[in-house]
């Protein structure tokens, strides 16, 4: 529980009755509680640490929730969760039927706008601002808080663009700490890394986009910023300020190593030191089985080049770009981007494997389709992240790729089961496909200790079976049918049911499809995706499209946004679990 003036602040009322020399210690504290509650909590904790004093001096100057206010990604905005009447809760953040990790409207009138993507706060700000405008509310002040990296995303730049000529009251806060999730790139960071030391030849860019440029100054330094907002607020029109300051302030092992600390895990919440993880061997997490094969793979063929879209650590691409990093892009947040320049790549004889989370490739939509797939490049997506990814929530599911991506002609979609098949499609992609072809897997570990073995290529659009039974077929697609395998493993009746690792959503194996319609009484698909669309859906499509109607039950995600939890939780939530698995067919054999 939080003492001294924290305990005592409800809401920015509260807040704002402090003497400005009551507001450093109140920074004090309010960090203390952030780092204590994360450190057992877990979640975002740099980003957070770094806008203490900016969100104590936002809440204490402006008149929030009259006043708008929007946090870019949104995962730095815990300080301003716990001003705004949640430091009770604050607990609860992330956990299944707790608080959200990211604001969102229905938790709280302070909550402006939902976030959790980068680079939308500025055209959602403009948004708000010309909605005053034209309901002649004309006091009203609209902020947004965007990052280094993410400003310097595409839909960022959309906003400022318009922004610009406009005459909506808005104050974009550039919050430059020279980091995202892992070092900012571009020419941007490098221009502003310029005007940090002086040094920028160039027009001042806000400037020449007509904002009221202040800054750079210091967004630690509390009542200098306050000032400076007191003075933004007089001013009609679009604003912009560029504060600098440093992830993780105030820890010091989160300030020297801000990659880890951006979401560290536990830790010691007064060393910062993270607790140590178990000693278990472990089969390894998806992504690094990506990144690791990928060397290899790169090793041996020339033409393949690497492409992440600011998340170099996350996709554990970060591997190829420190073995081979003239063929390994980290191109900032632009997904767009990402996908397109991947197709210029494809063009040109070169095998891009182009990895981006699936929840993030949702921007780039039109690309695949207008700059890949109608053209048939052969570029390689790695879709990280695919499914229910835990306590980042409704924001981060990867639930809506196969729906999204099954219709796109041309279009390869691979599922792999565990480590081994990840490695071999990935191996098969780069022998000279002449599709474009999406692998989707998970988040978190595969199920294989001994992964590494020697690569085989995985005939394109051929399932696997992994067991015959005499009743009911599961088809299952991707990590998922591992909790399939254990159960069937745990049932006496197991003969009865049959398992299908159908590997490839598109083309879907007909053969294979075919003959287990005729052969079973009972069909049941299970997928961590949305059932509109998804897998399930495209069998159901077959079967009626060859006549062969047989009762076919779908385990997938309702038409429903799934908030946070752990993984287990959301599965239990949403049905795709062995209990509801194993209580269907048991309805089916009536057994119990
Ligand atoms: C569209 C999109 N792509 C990628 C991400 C993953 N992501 C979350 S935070 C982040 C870095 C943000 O950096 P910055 O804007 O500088 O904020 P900071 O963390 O430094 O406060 C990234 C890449 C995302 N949330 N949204
Ligand atoms: C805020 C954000 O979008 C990222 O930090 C995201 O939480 C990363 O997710 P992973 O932890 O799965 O890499
Ligand atoms: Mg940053």
């Amino acid at each position: 529980m939080p003492t001294g003036l924290l305990q005592h602040i409800h809401s920015p009322l509260e807040l704002r009755q402090l003497k400005l020399a009551e507001l450093h210690q109140l920074a004090q504290e309010l960090r203390e509680f952030i780092i204590d509650i994360v450190a057992t909590k877990e979640g975002h904790l740099g980003a957070s640490l770094g806008v203490v004093e900016l969100t104590i001096a936002l809440h204490y100057v402006f008149d929030t929730p009259n006043d708008k206010l929007i946090w870019d990604v949104g995962h730095q905005a815990y300080g301003h969760k716990i001003l705004t009447g949640r430091k009770d809760i604050f607990h609860t953040n992330r956990q299944k039927g707790g608080i959200s990790g990211f604001p969102n409207r229905s938790e709280s009138p302070y909550d402006d706008f939902g976030t959790g993507h980068s680079s939308t706060s500025i055209s959602a700000i403009l948004g708000m601002a010309l909605a005053s405008a034209l309901k002649g509310e004309k006091e009203r002040q609209h902020i947004a808080v965007i990052g280094d990296a993410s400003i310097a995303s595409g839909m960022a730049f959309e906003g400022l663009n318009h922004a610009g000529v406009t005459t909506a009251n808005v104050l974009i806060i550039l919050n430059d700490n020279a980091i995202g999730i892992d070092p900012s790139v571009g020419a941007l960071k490098k221009y502003l890394t310029n005007v940090k030391k002086g040094t920028a030849r160039q027009e001042n860019i806000f400037e020449a986009l007509n904002f009221n440029y202040s800054g750079p100054i210091d967004g630690h330094d509390l009542p200098g910023l306050i000032q400076e907002l007191e003075r933004l607020k007089t001013i009609q029109g679009p604003k912009f300020l560029h504060i600098i300051t440093t992830k993780g302030k105030g820890l010091k092992k989160a300030e020297e190593n801000q990659v880890v600390y951006h979401a560290p895990g536990k830790f010691d919440k007064l060393t910062g030191d993270l607790l140590p993880k178990s000693s278990r061997v472990e089969p390894p997490k998806y992504q690094d089985v990506f990144g690791l094969s990928l060397v290899e793979l790169a090793k041996e063929n020339r033409r393949i080049v690497g492409i992440t879209p600011a998340m170099p650590t996350g996709s554990s691409l970060k591997f190829m770009m420190e073995q081979i990093p003239e063929r390994a892009f980290d191109v900032g947040i632009a997904e767009q981007h990402a996908v397109t320049m991947a197709a210029g790549m494809a063009a040109e004889g070169l095998v891009p494997f182009c990895n981006i989370y699936s929840t993030f490739l949702q921007r780039a939509y039109d690309q695949i389709i207008h700059d890949v797939a109608l053209q048939n490049l052969a570029v390689v997506f790695c879709l990280d992240r695919a499914g229910l990814v835990g306590q980042d929530g409704a924001t981060h599911h990867g639930l809506y790729d196969i729906a999204y991506l099954r219709c796109i002609p041309n279009l390869v979609i691979f599922a792999p089961m565990n480590e081994v098949e990840l490695r071999n499609i990935m191996y098969t992609a780069q022998l000279g496909l002449q599709h474009p072809i999406a692998i989707r897997y998970p988040r978190g570990r595969g199920v294989t200790i001994d992964w590494k073995q020697k690569f085989k290529a995985i005939p394109i659009g051929i399932a696997q079976e992994l067991k015959k039974g005499t009743e009911i077929a599961v088809l299952s697609i991707g990590h998922i049918g591992n909790m399939v395998t254990q159960l069937l493993e745990a049932r006496k009746d197991a003969s009865k049911i049959g398992h299908y690792n159908m590997r490839f959503i598109k083309p879907l194996d007909a053969k294979m499809l075919t003959s287990i319609l005729e052969t079973y009484t009972h069909i049941i698909t299970i997928e961590d995706g949305c059932k509109a669309g998804g897998f399930g859906s495209a069998v159901l499509e077959f079967s009626n499209e060859i006549g062969i109607r047989k009762p076919i039950k779908i385990f997938g995600i309702e038409d429903l946004f799934i908030e946070h939890g752990t993984v287990e939780e959301l599965q239990s939530l949403t049905e795709i679990d062995m209990l509801s698995l194993n209580n269907y067919i048991n309805s089916i054999l009536n057994t119990d």
